[in-house]
Order: structure tokens, then C-alpha cells, then sequence
């Protein structure tokens, strides 16, 4: 028995004026999937969830919600839930009555509404401040009522932008939670972020955008398999970010940094070799000659989703391990 994709993406091309932002994506994805889009900036993310959410003509290629061609502008024609990264909620109302607006919004009967918004609010666990005028709830709580207001219409496919975007642990866990709950009773989730840490934990599959193209669709993994076999690697880290002749060198030695792709700001390098960790300090201890006392720790680390997007985005360095061997 095959099931219904609840969405799938076939050769989707979007132009805007002679710039290529999306560049032959294909994808699906199942009832109850998560699957994270993940990309650096201006790599095609919003374009895709504009495209999803029917708010963008593609310049070629179609899109299928649960089976049905999507037609831009009229997506409220299919069941989907978007949740936006800037949070739209009226402040002067309070939750239960930003909940019960968003429900009438998008089509939830009357008859229906209360049970509705009751479920909602006890998801969230707002049920006990439901009656607290927005601008007076905590930002967490704003948070999760913000995405609350798209679950609230119970849509087969949720597409969030960023659902934790500047929240603390604890309420990042919670919307963790909130999203699994909804993917175990079989909705689909496409979540767009920039962390990668939450990505391999959230995702069942990712999605590794990059200047418009698909550079890999797996789960999280799978594809940390397939990029760095059962490599390790090292991490540098020093105690205070390095004069530019020394990030250089690390370069050269094949670091890379850990935080961005801008190596000045960053006090964390990695390196992916098969050498022993005693040999690697010798080399870094040789190769930084005085400057050695920068160096705060060395340590092997698992590879991450981190380190895959660096790679698979990054200029590769073909050089690294040959360097240091
Ligand atoms: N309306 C537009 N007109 C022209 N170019 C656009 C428009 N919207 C986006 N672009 C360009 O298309 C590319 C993809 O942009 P998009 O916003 O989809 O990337 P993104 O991955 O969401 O980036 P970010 O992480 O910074 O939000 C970028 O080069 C961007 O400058």
C-alpha cells in the first residue's frame, strides 16, 4: 500500500528577475515527517516556504499538497498551517481570544471553536493564564501561543519559519515537544532553522539547501555517515580569538572554524583526520611555534549536522589531512 505524500515538490524553479533563488528542488514529504530545511542565508529557505504556503508563483515546476496541485493564492484550499518567525499575535487580546480569532480565521466552526481552543491553550500549558492580555505573558509563552495559533485549525501539514527563534531552553525543548506530538498524530512538519544542533534533533530528515540547489536530502545520520564516515574530529580551541597570521596557519593546517564562515571571529577550529590525538598536538604545537599558548584545549569530537553543511557548503579543504600527516 503506498501513502499519499502530504507534500511533494517536483522540479521547482523560482526566478526573480535573472537570479535563480531555487534551482530544480524536488522533495516529498510524509504524514507525520519532520523534515528540516536547513541552508546559510540567501540560500533559497524562504523562497521554498513562500512556495509551500502558496504565496509565490513558481517560474516553473509544481507543488502537491496531500495529492492535490497547489495553486498560488489559494492555499487555504488545502489544510496547511504556517507559522511565520515574527510572532503575529494581537497584543491588547488575550491568548484565548488571539486562539479563537485565528481558528475563525481559517475556517474552524463555531460549534467546534471552544474545544478547539481549549486544546490548544492546554498544549501550550497556557490554560491557566488563557485570560492574560498578550503583551503581559512571558516571551516564551508568547512564543509558543504564537505557534499554538497555527495548530489551533488542526492542519495536515505545519511549516514553520524559525519556531525558536530566540528562545531559552526550556521553552525550545517545549516547542520541541509540541511539534513531535503533532508529527506522531500524523501531520507533516516542514521546519526551516538556522540551528543545526536542533535540526538533528527535531528532523526525521533535513533538507541542505545551498544558493538555490538540493545539496542533500537525508536523515540527519545518514548523511553525517556519508559525509565523514567514522571520522572524528578534532577541536581546537583557544582562549581568545587569534591574530590573522594564526587563523591563516590553522587554515592552512586544514581548520576550519567552528562558529561561522568568517574564521576572525571565531575561538573554535576543527579538523577532520585519521591521525592520533597525540600526533595532531604535535604538529599544532610545532606549526604554532610561540603562539602555542593560545591554545586552551584540544579534543575529538563526533561529527555534526554542523560540520556537514560546512562541507557540503564550504570551500572544501582537500588539503587538511595530508597537512598535518
Ligand atoms: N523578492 C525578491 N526579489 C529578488 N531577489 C530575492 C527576493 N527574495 C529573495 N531574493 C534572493 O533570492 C535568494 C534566496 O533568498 P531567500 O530569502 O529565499 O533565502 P534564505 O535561505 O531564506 O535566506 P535567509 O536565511 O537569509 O533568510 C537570495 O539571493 C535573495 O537575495
Amino acid at each position: 500500500m503506498t501513502t499519499t505524500a502530504a507534500l511533494t515538490i517536483d522540479r521547482l524553479r523560482v526566478v526573480y528577475g535573472s537570479h535563480s533563488a531555487l534551482d530544480d528542488v524536488s522533495l516529498q514529504v510524509r504524514p507525520g515527517e519532520i523534515l528540516g530545511i536547513l541552508g546559510p542565508n540567501g540560500a533559497g529557505k524562504s523562497t521554498l516556504l513562500r512556495a509551500i504556503t502558496g504565496k509565490l508563483r513558481p517560474s516553473s515546476g509544481q507543488i502537491f499538497i496531500a495529492g492535490k496541485a497547489l495553486s498560488p493564492g489559494k492555499a487555504y484550499q488545502h489544510s496547511i498551517g504556517f507559522t511565520p518567525q515574527f510572532l503575529g499575535l494581537y497584543r491588547h487580546l488575550t491568548g484565548r481570544e488571539n486562539l479563537a480569532f485565528f481558528a475563525r480565521c481559517t475556517g474552524v466552526s463555531r460549534h467546534q471553536m471552544p474545544a478547539r481552543v481549549s486544546q490548544a491553550l492546554e498544549e501550550i500549558e497556557l490554560t491557566d493564564n488563557a485570560d492574560v492580555r498578550v503583551d503581559q505573558l512571558s516571551g516564551g509563552m508568547q512564543r509558543r501561543l504564537h505557534l499554538a495559533a497555527t495548530l489551533v485549525s488542526h492542519p495536515s501539514l505545519l511549516v514553520l519559519d524559525e519556531p525558536t527563534a530566540g528562545v531559552d531552553l526550556g521553552v525550545r525543548l517545549s516547542i520541541h515537544d509540541l511539534i513531535r506530538r503533532r508529527a506522531e498524530q500524523g501531520v507533516a512538519v516542514v521546519v526551516v532553522t538556522h540551528e543545526l544542533d536542533e535540526a538533528e534533533v527535531l528532523s526525521h530528515r533535513v533538507a541542505l539547501l545551498h544558493q538555490g540547489q538540493l545539496k542533500a536530502l537525508d536523515e540527519p545520520q545518514a548523511l553525517i555517515q556519508e559525509t565523514f564516515g567514522n571520522r572524528q574530529l578534532f577541536v581546537v580551541r583557544t582562549v581568545h580569538m587569534l591574530p590573522p597570521a594564526l587563523c591563516e596557519r590553522l587554515q592552512e593546517m586544514g581548520f576550519r572554524p567552528c562558529s561561522d564562515e568568517s574564521s576572525d571571529e571565531s575561538s573554535e577550529w576543527w579538523l577532520e583526520s585519521d591521525l592520533p590525538l597525540d600526533r595532531l598536538i604535535d604538529h599544532l604545537y610545532r606549526d604554532l611555534g610561540g603562539a602555542r599558548e593560545a591554545i586552551a584545549e584540544v579534543s575529538i569530537r563526533r561529527p555534526g549536522l554542523k560540520n556537514v553543511m560546512q562541507q557540503v557548503t564550504g570551500a572544501r579543504s582537500d588539503t587538511a589531512v595530508e597537512t598535518v600527516s
